[in-house]
């Protein structure tokens, strides 16, 4: 199977985590664009959509899915959304399509995380895949420079074939830290939370995964966590 066809199974699979008559909140991504192409198919099932980016919520709106303000809904049950690298105990290097911010808000909120990915996402130590951070761009090279000093290499993310810096959703910029090997993810989370002029860490420790659904090629694999 293609990565492709494994991450449209777990999309499909994770219909299964959505609460009739509910507020879903919806992930970015690869992965989370094809579980909104699937959550079209039973719309009439839920009341809408929180989403995670802009992106998000125009895939939602053209699917006819309602796209809620988070400042207008009190709790959303459950999350739906993609990962770049997830351990065995459900932490997430999230971020590499750039939403880490208003995942992490989104997911904050949720009652239930469900990760879906493909087994290539499964990893015993994260930080092959380089940690994103969003940044205030005026405190992009001072934390550069803490980053460094946590023993990462951070480079600054540009647009796609360009050299013009990518800008966030929310006027954030990236650093991409490459070298980490990170074996403690909520210390790690919690020191780089704690930088000034740092948005937000594409750490998901404190608060990641409940669920993961796996795909591989002898099918879904549910990770309970
Ligand atoms: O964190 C994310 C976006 O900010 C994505 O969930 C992550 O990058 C995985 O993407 P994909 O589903 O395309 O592999």
């Amino acid at each position: 199977m293609t990565q492709d066809e494994l991450k449209q199974e777990v999309a499909r699979a994770a219909i299964a985590y959505v609460v009739d008559g509910e507020i879903i909140g919806v992930g970015t991504g690869s992965t989370a664009n094809f579980f909104i192409d699937e959550l079209a198919l039973v719309k009439h099932r839920v009341k809408g959509a929180v989403a995670s980016s802009e992106a998000t919520a125009a895939r939602l709106r053209a699917h006819g899915i309602a796209v809620f303000d988070l400042n207008d809904v009190d709790a959303i049950a459950v999350y739906v959304d993609g990962a770049d690298e997830i351990t065995p105990g459900g932490a997430m290097i999230k971020g590499g399509g750039a939403a880490l911010t208003r995942e992490k808000i989104v997911a904050s909120v949720s009652g239930k995380f469900v990760c879906i990915a493909d087994g290539s996402k499964l990893v015993e130590t994260m930080g092959n895949f380089p940690l994103p951070v969003e940044v205030l761009p005026m405190a992009r090279a001072a934390v550069a420079r803490q980053l460094r000093a946590l023993g990462g290499e951070p480079r600054l993310r540009l647009k796609a074939g360009s050299d013009e810096v990518f800008i966030t959703d929310n006027g954030g910029q990236i650093l991409d830290v490459g070298g980490l090997r990170i074996t403690d993810p909520a210390g790690l989370e919690r020191e780089i939370d704690q930088i000034v002029g740092v948005i937000a860490v594409g750490l998901f420790a404190r608060r990641g995964a409940d669920v993961c659904l796996l795909g591989t090629s002898e099918g879904v694999k549910t990770l309970t966590f």
